[in-house]
Order: structure tokens, then sequence, then C-alpha cells
């Protein structure tokens, strides 16, 4: 375990903010190349053989080894109250986890009460992680009710807060029926925004559940034995035909079976706009675990939707990832420790929902996939990162290694190997569903906005290090797929202290909000305005030399850019 690190004041930071890493294997989603990577103040300004660097410099010797974009997990929940229990990872500890593991962003899900307001929840949200994170982080909102003020709330958070993807739930006792499904998916489309389907059909599981209490069954086992695989299918196919109806872009999160695996695959066959994330516990383990004598082993398995007694289903999800039928992983990381999960002792229904895996998601698909032979490396960076940058529209400044991308980098040794365990992991969980299992596929340097977090191995995250990252409404590789191909980021040469080109291609700037932006127009990236941030926190160590110094990311966060709306298409990759 490692020592928590302070933020450390910025006039007592030590001078490294200068990074080469020299003789890997880049690789991006579409291509693996021989080139070297200049970091300054946080974003690549480099990349290319031969490069003219400034003495100084910190070189990182990567031969033999695999420079990847690090990893954004699209789904957490720190420190959220669920089912009477409050997960134990918090934005500090989760996301140190996060990038023990070589993730180096989080989208996590802002909960609104039933009836509360959304902005409201917001800003709980952003107080709960502004302070704590130790990488970037962005959020997604939750609507757990629905009405004209919801609505409202979800034009200010578009507009004003940078949030771009709405949760709706078809299962728990927040669920929408179908008509305020439609309603709500109607206004995601109009807002440019995404909508994100927690897919399972409530009102079978609720009939189930009493059925099997009833019958007697009480155990862990009669988790999966109500919710099974057709109830998550149907809900899955009811909410792709709903989101057809208003031309709405989905997103369904935790895709964790066969059935709802295909259901979305011929969704997308028929046209449908629709995007599958599927879980690394879904990838790794299987519902055999419900069946174990042991409380605590079957309890710490319980998530929803379940994971399957199939034992096949692990391959199958990680074939339809490598086809693109599913396109992203999560970790959907909800963890609750043993005494909370005996919550649910009496009555499976009780047991607090959720598992493990932001720290062990990029070990765990490399070994399930890569090693496997079922994927390459570029289609694990694709599912591990890209494809979530694209679709929560924070690519290229995520996703991507590419001149005027941030720097959030892993070096990946594949030919090393470790054993996940629970005593040795960074999560606060007392319980890892990965347990025992070997992983080929370290993180050896992890570099989190230009910072080496993991350095040699050991992990030196930073708490507070991380930003709240706009994402944008109107993603064009959603809203406006045709344009995608004039989108390409810049893979070689010289950051020039003007917008690369891929920035330029890729946005509308529109200056506002921020009263003293001095930046010209042509030095912009993504993240906007974000709020409660200390003046110079983002600049992570002192420089007396800069070869761009007008690339002022403090001043660049002053400006909002925006995507234009455009036509539709069913698919982009
Ligand atoms: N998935 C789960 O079981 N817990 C977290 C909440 C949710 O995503 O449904
Ligand atoms: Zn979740």
């Amino acid at each position: 375990m490692s020592t928590p690190v302070k933020k450390v004041p910025i006039h007592l930071q030590s001078a490294q903010n200068r990074l080469l890493i020299k003789h890997g294997k880049v690789v991006n989603e579409d291509e693996i190349t021989e080139d070297d990577i200049y970091i300054e103040d946080g974003v690549i300004k480099q990349l290319g053989r031969n490069l003219i660097i400034p003495g100084g410099t910190r070189v990182i010797d990567a031969r033999g080894k695999y420079v990847l974009p690090g990893g954004i997990d699209p789904h957490t929940h720190f420190e959220f109250e669920f089912m009477g229990a409050k997960s134990v990872d918090d934005f500090y500890q989760g996301t140190k986890a996060a990038v023990a593991g070589g993730t180096t962003m989080i989208i996590d899900f802002v909960m609104p009460k039933k009836g509360e307001s959304l902005i409201d929840a917001f800003y709980e949200w952003r107080q709960k992680g502004d302070d704590k994170v130790c990488c970037d982080y962005a959020l997604h909102v939750g609507l757990t009710h629905w009405n004209e003020q919801v609505k409202k709330e979800m034009e200010a958070l578009c507009k004003e807060h940078g949030v771009n993807s709405f949760k709706v739930f078809m299962a728990y006792n927040f669920m929408l029926n179908d008509a305020e499904l439609y309603s709500a998916f109607d206004t995601c489309q109009k807002l440019g925004a995404i909508a994100q389907v927690h897919a399972e059909n409530g009102s079978i599981i609720a009939k189930n559940v009493e059925k099997l209490l009833a019958k007697g069954v009480t155990g862990p086992e009669g988790h999966e034995l109500s919710r099974p695989e057709e109830v998550e299918a149907e809900a899955v196919n009811r909410a792709c035909i709903i989101a057809k109806q208003v031309d709405c872009p989905l997103y369904i999160v935790h895709v964790m079976s066969k059935s709802a695996g295909l259901a979305l695959k011929q969704a997308c066959e028929r046209g449908t706009r629709v995007y599958g994330e599927t879980l690394v516990a879904a990838l790794a383990t299987d519902g055999s675990h419900y069946k174990h004598e042991c409380f605590h082993h079957s309890a710490g398995h319980v998530l929803s939707p379940p994971l399957r007694p199939d034992p096949t289903t692990p391959q199958f999800l990680m074939n339809l990832l490598a086809q693109d039928a599913l396109q992203v992983t999560g970790s959907d990381n909800c963890t609750f420790n043993k005494a909370q999960k005996e919550l649910g002792k009496e009555d499976f229904s009780k047991i607090p929902n959720g598992v493990n895996g932001v720290e062990d998601r990029m070990s765990v698909i490399w070994e399930k996939g890569v090693q496997t032979g079922i994927i390459d490396p570029c289609r694990f960076v694709a599912i591990t990162s890209s494809n979530a940058a694209k679709i929560f529209n924070i690519f290229p400044q995520k996703g991507c290694i590419a001149v005027g991308s941030d720097a959030d980098i892993v070096i990946w040794d594949p030919s090393r190997t470790r054993t996940i365990s629970a005593a040795t992991h960074h999560q606060a969980v007392d319980f890892n569903i990965f347990e025992g299992m070997e992983c080929h596929g370290v993180p050896e340097y992890v570099i989190v906005n230009g910072r080496v977090c993991v350095d040699e191995g050991q992990l030196r995250a930073v708490e507070g290090h991380g930003r709240y990252v706009d994402t944008p409404v109107f993603a064009p590789y959603v809203y406006d797929p045709e344009r995608v191909a004039d989108l390409k980021p810049v893979k070689n040469g010289t950051h020039d202290d003007s917008l690369p080109e891929h920035f330029q291609n890729k946005v509308q700037i529109e200056e506002k909000v921020c009263p003293t932006p001095t930046l010209p127009d042509s030095a912009v990236s993504t993240p906007s305005c974000r709020g409660a941030r200390p003046e110079g926190q983002r600049n992570i160590q002192d420089s007396t030399f800069s070869i761009s110094e007008d690339l002022d990311v403090e001043r660049k966060s002053c400006i909002r850019v925006r995507n234009p709306p455009g036509g539709k298409s069913s698919g982009f990759w």
C-alpha cells in the first residue's frame, strides 16, 4: 500500500514538468508507431524521432514496452449512498486506485435523490470530487424522476456545467416508465446529449423477488434468479425501440449477458444509434460465485445486472467487443465492504449492489482480451479509452497519444505479471472479485496530466491533482459521424503554439463565461471553465524554460468550445 501524498504547494513542487518517453511502441486505436513523446506542462508537445528537446528533461526509457493512452473508466460510483450503505471508495481512494492500475480519467454518476434538484446534486458531486481526485474526472447525471423542472435542469447542465450524458433507469425504485423514457430521450436528443440506460425490467424483477422470497430463497443465489438474462435483454430492446422513435443516441451501460449483447447488436443493425458498454466484471467472472457457500464471497459478487451462470458469457462479450458490437468497457466500481453486504444476509434483494474494478480493469482486460489473442493492443486502446473519449466528446484531448493531447499516458509492460488481491490493492474495499487472478500486463509508469504518478511501479498519486473536465454536447462521433474522417489527431510533429489542426477541425470556438480570457483563439483545447479550482494548481511543477510558453493551461481553460449539431447516422466505427 502506498502512503497518501497530500497536495504540494506550487512553490514547493520540484521541477519535473518536462518528460521524454523514448523507444516505446506507441499504441493508438488505429496504429502502433515507434515514436518518442515529448511532454511539457501536462501536454504532448512533440511526437516523432530525433526530437529536439530542452536540457534537464527527464527521460524514461520505454524499450520493449507499449505506450498507451491512459485508461478512461466511464462508469464509477465513488462515495455513493445506495441501498442503505455508502460505497467505501471515495474520490481520493477510488482515483488513486484507478491511477495505480493505469486509468487516468474516470466519469462518475451524479445521482440526485428522487425529487432532488439535479443542479444541487451536481454541486454536491463536484464538492465530493474536486479536491480529492488524483486524475481528471467528468460527470454523468442520473434522472431518478421526471418532470418539467428536470428538463430545464438538463438544459442548464449541458449549457453551463459541461454535462453531455444522462442516465435513466428501467429498474430500481427510481425507474422511469416508458412514456417518461420517451420524453427523457427526446430531451437528450434536442440538447445534443447522450442517453444512458440501466436496462433491466424492474417490474418483472419485483415480482420475481416476491415469489423467490415467499418460496424461502433468501440467499445471494436469488439475485440472479430474480433477474435472468431475458429480463435484461427485453429492457435493452425496449430502450432501443423508444430511443429510435426520437432519434436519440443511446448508450447501454453494463451489458452483462449474451442475450442483452445480441439485442443491442440487432438494434444497431436495424439502424438504432446505440453504443454498448460492458464491465470488466462480466469479462472475467461469472454467476457461479452466487452459489458459493460463504455469504461474503457470494454477496461480494452481487451487482446489477448480475453476473451470468453461463460460463461462456465472458468470452462471448469479449468477442462482441472485438467485433465492435460493443465499444466500451467500464468498471461500475461501487464498492461495499463485507459488513455492508450483510444488510442482505436474510434477504438477497437488500444486498447493496456493486463490485470493484476501477483498479484492475486495464490488467484484467489485457489478460482476457490481448493475452488470449481475441483483441490486439489497438483494440485494447479503443475499448479502454478512445471510444469512451469519442462518445463523451473529449477526443482527442483524451484517449489518444497525439500532439496537443493531454499527457495521460501508461507505459505498459506486457511481459510482467501481477496477482490481484484485496490484501495488496489500493482500493478501500475489503474484497476483490478478481482475487487470485494472475494478469500479464503491468503499468510500469502512469503519467497523469504530465506528472509521473506511477514511477517504476511505485504509486505516487497526488490528491487534488485531477481536474473536472467538461464534456461538450453534440459529440461529432455520435451526432455527426460523417465529419469524423476530418478529425484525425496529429500523430507527429511539434506543437507550435497554435491550436493543433485536429482541434481546429473539431470545434467551433466560442469565447464566453470566464472574465479574462487572454489566450488567442488559436490556442484552445477542449476543457472549459471549471469551478472550485485554486489558481495555479494545474501547473504541476516549476518551470523556468518552455518551448511553448504561450500555451498556459489555466488560461486555456477559460474558453469554452462547443461542437455544432450535425447529421445523423447509425454507427461510426
Ligand atoms: N451496478 C450495480 O450493481 N451498482 C451500482 C449502481 C448501478 O449502476 O446500477
Ligand atoms: Zn453503475
